[in-house]
């Protein structure tokens, strides 16, 4: 079949050879089945592999999306704008290295694979891209996402400031105070607050501002609106003495890396400190 539309044009055998190719790249798909819908309000079958060029405005709930999925696949190839690529595979002390990063790479391992620049395509779009390989960590890590995001938000609020600087602040210090006394008042252990560990990432509160957003201000975002006050008191001692003890006080969240972050977590909550609202929990006790 294809033999025949063989003919001496240039443009013919070019149009052959991408058909052939395509049969090619699509022939293992044979007696598959094909979905069609937007991908991120699909839910996805068991997967082994994604391969994917996808528009830039979904970086960073598809990623989330697939990073959630049950059981993990064996490996996501995805071509990002570059920006958010390098995000992902950023170590501590590089420049893009942020919370995204952490987060990611607490649940996958991410490689750069290449780079593609914006004038390999016709016409050529705005940013450059690369192609990423995501591979999800097995066995996953058990975190509660809420506590861990919450943590993340606090150490990123302002990523070269100092651990001490930032557990000073007024808008930190009362956050952690109000999740302390509920925890305290009801006599709750580490092992109700943390005990229905969520794996599950939120992705809905990582929309593109935290994916793609980039500035030249340290600045990543604010943990609520609001003054950022240092205060002093017997409770802000406690919480430094937290930091003190894992030699964090000096330290900066931009050099930190996901395992030094996961320990100064474990400090905190051994201490019974809360970086998520303990709220919720407080009322569904309340109303049994
Ligand atoms: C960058 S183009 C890639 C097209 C083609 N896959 C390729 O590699 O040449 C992104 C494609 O994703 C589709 N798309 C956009 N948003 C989507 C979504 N939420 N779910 C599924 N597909 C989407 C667009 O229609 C477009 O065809």
């Amino acid at each position: 079949m294809l033999q025949a539309c063989i003919s001496n044009s240039e443009d013919q055998l070019r149009k052959v050879e991408k058909r052939r190719l395509l049969l090619r790249a699509l022939a293992p798909m044979a007696g598959r089945k094909v979905i069609q819908g937007d991908v991120l309000k699909t839910e996805l079958p068991y997967f082994d592999i994604c391969v994917a060029n996808i528009p830039y405005q979904i970086c960073s709930p598809l990623t989330f999306k697939l990073l959630n999925h049950q059981p993990p696949f064996r490996a996501a190839i995805i071509m990002f704008q570059r920006e958010f690529a390098m995000r992902l595979v950023a170590q501590p002390g590089d420049k893009l290295y942020c919370r995204l990063t952490v987060n990611t790479q607490l649940h996958a391992r991410i490689f750069h694979l290449l780079k593609v620049r914006r004038n390999n395509f016709r016409p050529p779009p705005k940013v450059d891209s690369s192609v990423v390989r995501i591979e999800p960590r097995k066995p996953c890590i058990e975190v509660k996402q809420e506590e861990w995001d919450g943590f993340l938000r606090i150490g990123f609020n302002r990523k070269n400031k100092t651990l001490g600087s930032i557990f000073r602040q007024k808008n930190v210090i009362t956050l952690l105070e109000k999740n302390y006394r509920t925890v305290q008042a009801l006599k709750l252990s580490q092992e109700d607050l943390l005990n229905e560990t969520d794996t599950k990432m939120d992705f809905s509160s990582f929309g593109d501002d935290q994916g793609m957003e980039m500035d030249d201000d340290d600045d990543e975002m604010e943990v609520e609106d609001g003054e950022a006050d240092e205060v002093q008191s017997e409770f802000n001692d406690k919480v430094l003495g937290v930091l003190k003890e894992g030699d964090f006080e000096d330290k900066r969240s931009s050099k930190l890396s996901r395992q030094e972050f996961l320990y100064l977590l474990s400090l905190f909550n051994k201490a019974a400190y809360h970086f998520y609202n303990v709220f919720p929990l407080f009322k569904s006790i309340l109303f049994l």
